[in-house]
């Protein structure tokens, strides 16, 4: 399942990148793209509303098939900022072990402090 994860979201992430400057008419990536952050960031929110809905139903294959569109284009919104899920890995095994609690508590220390992206 592990294996199936890894391989599914790499394999995704590579085909979102390789849409950079592509063709809007032939590719719904290359159209995001093209639109630019505003849309992206709009479709994030979207569907972040449709995952709360889904769920709120309490249908398993909708709350399932609205939480791919919004990791979908949670992927799509990273890449625009030429960040990829390896990033956001990468912070997740940091709070590796460490309660809710005490992150909150040292978030006071956090690399963002002060700063932006
Ligand atoms: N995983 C996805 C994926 N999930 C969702 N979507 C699209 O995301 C959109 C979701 O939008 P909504 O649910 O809001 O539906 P909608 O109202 O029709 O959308 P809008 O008109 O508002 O944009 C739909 O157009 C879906 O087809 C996806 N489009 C592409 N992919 C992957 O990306 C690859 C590249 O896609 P293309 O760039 O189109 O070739 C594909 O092979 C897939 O692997």
């Amino acid at each position: 399942m592990q294996h199936q994860i890894e391989s599914v979201l790499n394999e995704l992430g590579l085909i979102i990148e390789s849409r950079k400057g592509g063709n809007s008419e032939s590719s719904y990536v290359a159209r995001l793209f093209n639109k630019g952050e505003d849309t992206i960031l709009k479709k994030v929110g979207e569907e972040c509303t449709e995952v709360v809905i889904a769920a709120k139903g309490g249908h398993p294959y909708q709350i399932i098939y609205e939480t791919a569109d919004l990791l979908f284009h949670v992927m799509v919104m990273l890449s625009h900022y030429n960040l990829s899920l390896d990033d956001i890995a990468r912070e997740l095994a940091r709070r590796e072990g460490m309660s809710g609690l005490e992150e909150k508590a040292s978030r006071n220390d956090s690399p963002l402090d002060g700063k932006s992206i």
